[in-house]
């Protein structure tokens, strides 16, 4: 049988496309396909300002969605091969499905250092987060290898166990901050223990109540939809030990060679180093013997438990799109153009499977993130059915201007549009305001125009910064007066 709109993946992206697909033709059939029982569903959405958005997202049973939308079908097998030019979709139950529009929302997997080497641990969806858990509490140092988002969020939540950092840069943080930003936020490594949990996310990510009933061992061994926000939100991460933290960050370093314990006995390498936590306490001793040894392009050997790979993702596109001729970006994704199209005729993608490869917004760039697989699937279901209607589609709002809302160090952090001055070369200035352990606010200028921001902690300048960046006004006229505390700017633009 013949479905006119077929997605895959479960995901925030793949459900939110299904959805506004089924919206829009209510007498279609909707196909969505998908690895995994239980669905991403987002739930709450709110507009806060013009591109700055809140929602929850709730893990459900595939049958919500069905009862929710009657003309989704959720079929729960993955994709084993696509024939693009069959319109044709063939699943692991052995069934097939054609299609006449497809959109792939398959998602990403860790990019790890090591493949599968059992001490090298990625974390992408509830299992891996539990094996993870798991291991954690029999550890007593583990590795974290990696600057972004996951690292940044395990070396502030883990207790119990001496983590060894070890990134490729200066400071910490480097996808989100500058060293000013990560220098801000290390003081909150120290001061952990004594705070009281405030900020809240944006985003929330809860589990529906009959997520455990839905979950089934044939989930266990398949591709889960990746984690998001508080993830690690009721996961104990807790160590063998009886202690709060300890963190040692190697800096300016690589991993050169992993070896195994009988490996690692036989070579001649034997000074192995001890780290002295940065953070906390140190509480092994230089005379234990580590299952895992990791030689850094420093020259340092540690032994720990296990590592942790946060080091990125690669897009799902192997092995189910192979023997198929798709355009691939430099990393690794699917290229997609303006209307979320791919290089094939009738296939579309979005979220981190695919790249973005239309000419941006001076001010917007792809981040692999849960508002952006949301808004791309939206926007491709949009483009589908224009397609189908034959009418034409302007671009979303949503990828005029780059907002993500997080939260790392317990600190609420917006990122606007070029926040680090990405791709802006050398004609830049910024302008910085900062009140230790409060809020950590910089603005990154060029021609008196405001390109992007980062602000950290409860400043609530996010809604003005949005409007300043998108309606690109000569600010030079107030010059310091942008970031006065004694100002009130929201006042000076109303
Ligand atoms: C630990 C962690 C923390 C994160 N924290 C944040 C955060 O705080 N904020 C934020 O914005 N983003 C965060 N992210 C990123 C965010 O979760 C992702 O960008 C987003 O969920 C991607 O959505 P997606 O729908 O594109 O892909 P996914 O959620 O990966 O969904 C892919 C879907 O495709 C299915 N699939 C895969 N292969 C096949 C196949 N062959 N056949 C059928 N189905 C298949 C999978 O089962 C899954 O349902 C985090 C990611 C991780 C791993
Ligand atoms: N709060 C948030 O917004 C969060 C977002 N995420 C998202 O989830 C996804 C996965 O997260 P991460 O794995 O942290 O990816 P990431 O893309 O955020 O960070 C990858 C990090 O690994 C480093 N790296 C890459 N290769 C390396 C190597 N060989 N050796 C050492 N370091 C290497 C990079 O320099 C970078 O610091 C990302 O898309 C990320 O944006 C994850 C957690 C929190």
């Amino acid at each position: 049988m013949e479905a006119s709109f077929v997605v895959v993946g479960g995901g925030i992206a793949g459900v939110t496309c299904a959805e506004q697909l089924a919206i829009t033709f209510p007498s279609e059939d909707i196909l969505l396909i998908t690895a995994s029982p239980v669905i991403k569903a987002v739930t709450n959405f709110k507009q806060v300002s013009k591109v700055l958005e809140e929602f929850d997202v709730e893990e459900q049973p595939s049958s919500m969605l069905e009862n929710r939308l009657p003309n989704i079908r959720v079929i729960e097998s993955g994709v084993k091969q696509l024939k693009s030019e069959e319109h044709c979709i063939f699943t692991e139950d052995g069934r097939q499905h054609a299609y006449k529009k497809l959109c792939l929302c398959a998602g990403a997997k860790p990019k790890l250092i090591s493949e599968g080497n059992p001490y090298v641990l990625g974390i992408r969806d509830t299992d891996s987060a539990q094996e993870f858990q798991k291991r954690l509490t029999k550890a007593k140092r583990i590795m974290i290898i990696g600057n972004g988002g996951i690292a940044l969020e395990l070396v502030y939540e883990i207790e119990g166990c001496e983590v060894i950092w070890a990134i490729k840069d200066k400071a910490i943080g480097n996808t989100f901050f500058d060293a000013g930003a990560a220098e801000f936020l290390t003081s909150k490594l120290i001061s952990k223990k004594s705070e009281a949990r405030i900020a809240q996310k944006r985003t929330r990510y809860t589990v529906g109540g009959s997520k455990k009933e839905a979950r089934t061992k044939a989930e266990s061994e398949s591709v889960g939809s990746a984690l998001g926000p508080d993830w690690h939100e009721g996961l104990a991460l807790k160590g063998a030990e009886e202690f709060s933290h300890s963190i040692h960050i190697e800096t300016a370093c690589e991993v050169k060679k992993l070896y195994l314990q009988e490996e690692f006995k036989k070579t001649e390498k034997q000074s192995v180093a001890f780290p002295k936590a940065h953070h906390g306490k140190s509480v092994t001793t230089d005379e234990e013997t580590w299952p895992v040894y990791v030689e850094l392009t420093s020259g340092k050997i540690y032994g720990c438990d296990f590592l942790v790979s946060a080091t990125g993702v690669t897009p799902n596109v192997e092995p189910f799109l192979q023997g198929n001729n798709f355009d691939l970006g430099e990393d690794g994704g699917l290229r997609v153009d303006d209307q979320m199209r791919t290089s094939l005729p009738d296939v579309y993608a979005a979220g981190d499977i695919c790249t973005a490869c239309w000419e941006p917004s001076p001010v917007w760039q792809q981040m692999r993130l849960w508002t952006q697989a949301r808004q791309m699937g939206w926007y491709a279901a949009k483009c589908m059915a224009a397609a189908t209607l034959g009418e034409s589609i302007d671009m979303d709002f949503s990828f005029e201007l780059f907002a993500h809302v997080t939260k790392f160090f317990n600190y609420k952090v917006v990122l606007l549009g070029k926040y680090n001055a990405q791709g802006l070369g050398a004609n830049h200035e910024l302008m910085l305001r900062c009140t230790r352990g409060q809020e950590y606010v910089k603005a990154i200028m060029q021609n008196g125009r405001m390109m992007g921001a980062v602000l950290i902690g409860e400043t609530d300048l996010e809604e003005t910064f949005e409007n300043l960046i998108l309606n690109q006004m000569d600010l030079s006229p107030y010059g310091k007066d942008l970031l006065d505390p004694n100002i009130d700017i929201e006042d000076y633009f109303d």
